[in-house]
């Protein structure tokens, strides 16, 4: 296992396109340079077989998601609250890309986490788009889900190094994303 030469922690609201957009930048760089670490996944797995859940639908974008997410976070919490670190130290074992995307971090933790391990070659990634667009993607405002750490807790206090808007107009996001492949491939060649 290699160290990484970079390493994009990306956050942003539910429906803000976090998959979406992470997804795209794999597609331009290539899975081979480039691999997508999902904090939520280790999560999404224990969870699941504690709950006789199906994985599969949990990783997805659906409503089946949804009806599980206020105990997932719960769930969660309490792994993130024995040690902050935990689900940040499972997702990069065995890593061997030098481009490591963290598709969904939701906490100060996670952000101090990866800012400790790999501060040198860090950059954070806010991806935004408005309630309109989210609800047009299926967002549906629920407080306990929306007023909580896991959506808010990056609201605040973390000077992002690149914002993506992501609001539907793909000519601007084609844009956003070319830049910020621009900078990637500098960072290589460097
Ligand atoms: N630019 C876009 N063009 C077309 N569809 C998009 C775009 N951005 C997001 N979507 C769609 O909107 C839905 C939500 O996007 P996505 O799953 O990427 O959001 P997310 O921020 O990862 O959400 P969550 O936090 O709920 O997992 C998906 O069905 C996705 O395909
Ligand atoms: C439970 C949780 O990991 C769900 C994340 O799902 P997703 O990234 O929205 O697909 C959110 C959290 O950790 O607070």
């Amino acid at each position: 296992m290699g160290s990484p030469r970079l390493v994009l922690l990306f956050s942003g609201k539910r429906k803000s396109g976090k998959d979406h957009v992470t997804n795209s930048l794999q597609l331009r760089l290539g899975s081979d340079i480039c691999a997508i670490l999902r904090l939520s996944a280790p999560l999404k797995e224990q969870f699941a077989l504690e709950r006789g859940l199906d994985y599969e639908r949990l990783l997805g974008a659906t409503e089946y998601k949804e009806g599980f997410r206020a105990d997932m976070i719960r769930w969660g919490e309490e792994k993130r609250r024995a040690d902050p670190g935990f689900f940040c130290r499972i997702i990069v074992r065995g890593v061997c890309q030098p481009v490591w995307i963290i598709s969904d971090a939701r906490r100060r933790s996670d952000v101090d986490w990866f800012r400790s391990e790999y501060g040198a070659v860090l950059q954070t990634v806010r991806v935004v788009a408005s309630e309109e667009t989210r609800r047009g993607r299926g967002w549906v405002y629920t407080p306990e889900v929306d007023g909580a750490e896991s959506e808010c807790g990056l609201d605040r206090g973390v000077d992002f190094d690149w914002i993506i808007t992501n609001d539907g107009d793909s000519v601007s996001l084609e844009q956003q994303l070319s830049n910020l492949t621009g900078f990637i491939h500098s960072k290589l060649g460097a």
